[in-house]
């Protein structure tokens, strides 16, 4: 069994991505800006924010953080998005989710200028990425599929499970095993016989919210086991969707939590930025 270093890999990521961004400086004189709108005192989107910027810091891009009280409105939020989409030196846009419970997260998506939304959730995008056109890919999904590649584990021809149907991240990663020809399964809470489904995984990706649901009995020897929870166990410390003590010895590969997929959402976001930028201002 091999641990996937999601921290290794998100780094090397950051690294490609600061010296292509010192190019731009060099070549362009233009520095990318990454806006993080967060609304609320949510505890864990204040550290995933936080952990946004110092990648900011890290690659060279300008970031700005607008950190608005829980009680703002839909309107407010949504003049803010449109200031957004309006200012020169912002390539990317990103509204922290989950948003406090009165707002609208679909019509604040919906507001960000496509061409903006380093996220890759606004309907135009998530429609390019089903056409297999896409400008940018949702980062946790893509984090996802970046460290297989970087592994070289091939997805060609393998049963993929994802259980969970999320917008976020199951149905763009199910899309993504697609695109690189994998039999996909999405499953969902009214899946029938989900062990034995999970049991045909050659690579089964947890995304369900539930903290160690993925069980040893779930998994197939030799299976490669992705885990994209973010969940607090019965004492409150950090763990997966997956019962990683019980199931790492059954797997070729397993992500850990913390330092598996986690680290890997952030560095693609940064690259999706940087994508942003450059296409916003005509650089191949
Ligand atoms: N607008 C968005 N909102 C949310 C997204 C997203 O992609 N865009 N995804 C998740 C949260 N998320 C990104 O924002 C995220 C989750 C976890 C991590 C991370 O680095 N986790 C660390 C542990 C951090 C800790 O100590 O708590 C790890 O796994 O090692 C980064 C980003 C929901 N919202």
């Amino acid at each position: 069994m091999q641990i996937i270093d999601g921290k290794k890999v998100s780094a090397e990521v950051k690294e490609r991505v600061r010296q292509q961004t010192l190019q731009l400086k060099n070549d362009y004189n233009i520095t990318p800006g990454l806006a993080v709108v967060i609304v609320g005192d949510d505890p864990a989107s204040r550290v995933y924010v936080n952990n946004k910027k110092k990648a900011c810091e890290v690659v060279g891009f300008k970031s700005e953080e607008y950190a608005l009280p829980a009680k703002t409105t839909q309107e407010e939020l949504l003049d803010l998005v449109k200031t957004l989409n309006t200012k020169e030196d912002i390539n990317g846009i990103l509204v922290q989710l989950p948003l406090p419970k009165h707002l609208d997260d679909k019509a604040v998506i919906e507001a960000i200028d496509p061409k903006k939304d380093v996220d890759a959730f606004h309907a135009v995008n998530v429609g390019k990425i089903m056409l297999g056109e896409y400008d940018f890919l949702p980062c946790t999904p893509a984090g996802v599929m970046e460290m297989l590649h970087s592994y070289d584990i091939p997805v060609e021809g393998k049963e993929c499970v994802v259980i969970g149907r999320s917008n976020i991240v199951g149905k763009p990663m199910g899309m993504l095993l697609l695109h690189e020809n994998g039999t996909v399964t999405i499953c969902h809470s009214r899946t029938k016989n989900l062990a034995e489904v999970c049991r045909r995984a050659d690579i089964l990706v947890a995304a369900v919210g539930i903290p160690k649901f993925v069980k040893a009995d779930m998994v197939k020897d030799g299976a490669v086991v992705i885990d994209v929870g973010m969940d607090r166990d019965e004492n409150g410390k950090l763990c997966g969707d997956v019962d990683f003590e019980n199931v790492k010895d059954k797997c070729s590969f397993i992500t850990p939590v913390p330092g598996g997929v986690g680290p890997m959402t952030i560095s693609t976001l940064m690259k999706n930025t940087l994508k942003a930028c450059k296409l916003q201002n005509n650089i191949e």
